[in-house]
């Protein structure tokens, strides 16, 4: 079986409290990015996992589509498995690529050997893999709280916005990001801000790691201002970063922008 775990955007992110079990609360709403790596998983003699395209960080084995199959197997009596990963979306760019790996590993195993798990077993699942995983197993907008692993139902009207992401080949770490950051209360209810036209969502729409991460990496604003400049109606960081994105609706395309290498660039539509 062929899956392609896509990628993720916050619109808006807040960081609103540190938690007991030393994360953080967070508000924000995630919505899927067509940006995707491609996962195959083969039923086989021995479990095995080969990777093509960009390099992960890190041991094989403590890739996430592997810990997604050794915690099933921990509960069920799976056979091996052949996995082949080819990475496409960039890492440590704030867009749930790893996160979104580990949900579609899940997703296609319990699909492979018929586990028959309904999604909120399989979110359960996900949360222990990352904060981020769980949303990638309904793959739906939703207002995020907590861990940002607790979701409501939002309706976006978002079809088909053009939209432009730009990655500078910077690795942030998302502990390191966090740990920039100090909680305060949201200063808007994203709920409702993202229900207004959106140019009106760059004055009510807002990342607390772009405000923290912006003085140690400038690179960060200078996209962000190239994004307005070149007309984005609403710009922001995703996640924690590094990856920096642009909104364009009415645009069949975002316009062309000439970025120095090794920035990656992904123009599609939401
Ligand atoms: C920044 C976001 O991408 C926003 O969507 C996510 O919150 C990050 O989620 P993630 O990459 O799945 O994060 P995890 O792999 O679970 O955690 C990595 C590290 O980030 C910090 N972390 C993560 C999530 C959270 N709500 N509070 C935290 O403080 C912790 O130091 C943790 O050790
Ligand atoms: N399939 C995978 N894809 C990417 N990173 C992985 C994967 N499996 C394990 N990792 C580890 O996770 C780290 C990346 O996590 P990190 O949280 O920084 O980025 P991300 O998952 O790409 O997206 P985000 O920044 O939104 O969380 C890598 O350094 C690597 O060691």
């Amino acid at each position: 079986m062929l899956v392609f775990p896509n990628a993720k955007l916050n619109l808006g992110l807040y960081v609103t409290g540190l938690r007991p079990d030393g994360f953080r609360n967070l508000e924000s709403v995630f919505v899927p990015l067509p940006w995707s790596d491609a996962l195959e998983a083969l039923p086989a003699s021995a479990t095995t996992l080969t990777l093509t395209g960009i390099p992960i960080p890190g041991e094989p084995a403590t890739n996430l589509c592997l810990r997604a199959y050794e915690l099933l197997k921990a509960d069920f009596d799976l056979p091996p498995v052949q996995l082949h990963l080819h990475k496409v979306v960039p890492i440590g760019a704030g867009l749930g690529g790893g996160s979104g790996d580990a949900a579609f590993a899940l997703r296609v195993l319990n699909d492979l050997f018929g586990l028959g798990l309904p999604a909120e077993t399989l979110e359960s699942y996900a949360r222990r893999l990352g904060a981020d995983c769980a949303f990638f197993i309904q793959n739906k907008p939703v207002f995020a709280f907590e861990k940002g692993d607790v979701f409501e139902a939002i309706s976006l009207n978002l079809g088909g916005i053009a939209c432009k992401v730009v990655y500078p080949g910077l690795h942030i770490s998302t502990a390191e990001a966090y740990a920039r950051v100090t909680p305060r209360p949201p200063r808007h209810d994203l709920r409702t801000a993202l229900q207004q036209p959106l140019e009106t969502w760059r004055h009510t729409v807002g990342n607390d790691f772009e405000e923290a991460l912006t003085p140690h990496y400038p690179v960060l604003g200078d996209i962000k201002q190239a994004l307005y400049a070149a007309g984005a109606a609403y710009a922001s960081l995703s996640g924690s970063g590094s990856a920096v994105y642009g909104l364009f609706p009415g645009a069949a395309v975002a316009p062309q922008i000439s970025f120095p290498a090794p920035y990656t660039v992904w123009d599609g539509r939401l």
